[in-house]
């Protein structure tokens, strides 16, 4: 049986003990472990640490947060081990406020180690800067990078909730900052080995302004692996990787008929790896999948209705003989974005209709609509789910020129009329990135489609 919240007392002796402590955490619990120091096991950096990395390992899917302040968690909770708490006084805090930075981006373990550096230290104030816009912008899959308010709650809910009078001051910064060259009183700032140099930064800027240097409060890095990434702590950027091919948002609730296909769609900008996708999910899956751009050059078929239309709004000189002629139509369209637009609403609603009556025969189990388009044409909200598969702006580029022979400015301009990675994910249920290995990209899908043959 499983309890949502526990609470781990951890002794000088029960501590040698604790990752079988936390395994069996992770057995009984569905969200949150407390953990909490009896007077008798000193709170020291490492023991710290390593109650952080081991709940990475021993149990993951579990939020750890070990408790700074003497009372016990709100919550009903069960208790780990046979440990029972002690009364605890108040610990003695070096300094009233204190400021940190950070994306806080899929708050993790190693965050908690900087964060709870903090609550120890701050008897009144955590302040901290939590960064958004282009202060986020180059790392990798940042499109994948919750909202800021996302963020900003979760740290404070966080620090609130591990200190006993602390409070939790938050504010979205635009530059390595923030609030921390701005508030005169603070005392010391709490940085990892990794950004050490940050805080010398403030120190510097402080310095200039005229204000007091803040004492630097080092905390080491909590170690993780991500091969691909090449990663060598735990960080935001892996756990980015590893929601790729995992359902981040719910689905529609489209209705279908009994024994209808489950049918989804597949959007991606140019070069983003969408057909080799398409490919795999025919191949290895067994789905349907209907290719948008080759469905499109069937609907200029003579004596079509979208011909007509064309020829309505675009000039009747455009169509000879019955066909449209595409050299003509194309000196308008790829020249001028508006008639693009309006070329593309004509094209859309045909495409549309012939994909779902494709779909709707369908013997698959699931039919997946393939279109570059596919949420600019809002089509998105009434499949059952749409996934989405992108690389960085600069790799599609490189790649478009590889594949197309275009140069640098013809691919940023054939990309420009599409929207943004971050656009296009934000309004997916699932997303899937092209950048590394083939088998990469395949595991990803195999994620993807293992959780919707579990769904439908
Ligand atoms: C410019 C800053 C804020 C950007 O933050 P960044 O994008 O690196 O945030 P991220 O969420 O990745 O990490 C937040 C903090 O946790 C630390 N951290 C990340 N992973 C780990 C880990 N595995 N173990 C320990 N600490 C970790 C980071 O080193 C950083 O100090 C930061 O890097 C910095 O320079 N900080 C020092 C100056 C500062 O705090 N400025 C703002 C004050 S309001
Ligand atoms: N790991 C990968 N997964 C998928 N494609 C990759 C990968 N690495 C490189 N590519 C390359 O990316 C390019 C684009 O792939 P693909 O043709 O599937 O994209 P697309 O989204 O269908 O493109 P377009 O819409 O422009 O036709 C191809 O040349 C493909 O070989």
């Amino acid at each position: 049986m499983t309890s949502k919240y526990g609470l781990l007392v951890l002794n000088s002796k029960n501590v040698q003990k604790l990752k079988q402590l936390l395994t069996s955490a992770a057995a009984s619990l569905s969200s949150r472990l407390y953990v909490r120091l009896n007077p008798d096991q000193p709170r020291s950096d490492e023991l710290v640490s390593n109650i952080y990395l081991n709940s990475a390992h021993f149990c993951p899917n579990v939020d750890v947060r070990l408790l700074v302040k003497s009372r016990l968690p709100n919550e009903e909770y069960i208790l780990i081990g046979e440990e029972a708490a002690e009364d605890l006084t108040e610990p003695a805090k070096r300094y009233k406020k204190v400021v940190l930075g950070g994306t806080f981006d899929r708050l993790h373990n190693g965050h908690k180690v900087l964060l709870n550096k903090a609550v120890e230290l701050a008897s009144e104030d955590v302040v901290v800067g939590v960064t958004e816009k282009d202060m986020i912008l180059k790392k990798s899959l940042f499109e994948m990078i919750e909202p800021v308010e996302l963020r900003i709650n979760r740290v404070v809910e966080f620090v609130e909730d591990i200190s006993g009078t602390a409070k939790c001051l938050a504010e979205p910064i635009i530059d390595p900052f923030g609030p921390s060259t701005r508030i005169e009183d603070l005392e010391a700032i709490v940085v990892s080995r990794e950004t050490v140099k940050g805080a010398d930064a403030v120190n510097k800027k402080r310095g200039e302004k005229g204000m007091s240097q803040l004492d630097v409060i080092i905390v080491e890095l909590v170690e993780g692996n991500d091969e691909i990434l090449k990663e060598t702590k735990i960080s935001s950027s892996s756990r980015r990787r590893a929601d790729l091919g995992k359902l981040l948002r719910p689905v529609n609730n489209v209705p279908r008929r009994p024994g209808a296909p489950y049918v989804i769609g597949l959007a991606g900008g140019i070069a983003s790896g969408k057909s080799h996708i398409g490919k795999y999910l025919k191949e290895k899956h067994g789905f349907e999948v209907i290719d948008c751009d080759k469905l499109a050059h069937t609907c200029y078929e003579p004596g079509s209705a979208l011909i007509e239309k064309i020829a309505k709004h675009f000039g009747e000189d455009i169509v000879i003989d019955g066909l449209v002629d595409r050299k003509k139509l194309g000196a308008i369209v790829f020249s001028d974005k508006k008639k693009l637009r309006e070329l593309s609403e004509l094209v859309w609603p045909e495409v549309r209709e012939r994909a779902l009556s494709i779909a709707e025969k369908s013997t698959a189990k699931v039919v997946v609509i393939e279109a570059a388009a596919l949420i600019e044409a809002g089509w998105h909200k009434s499949l059952a789910e749409t996934w989405s598969v992108f690389v960085p702006a600069e790799e599609a580029v490189r790649r478009v020129v590889e594949r197309d022979n275009l140069s640098e400015d013809q691919a940023k301009d054939r990309m420009s009329s599409q929207i943004s990675n971050k656009e296009r994910l934000d309004a997916s249920n699932l997303t899937l990135c092209s950048l590394w290995k083939y088998e990469e990209t395949r595991a990803q899908v195999d994620r993807a489609v293992e959780g919707l043959l579990k769904r439908i």
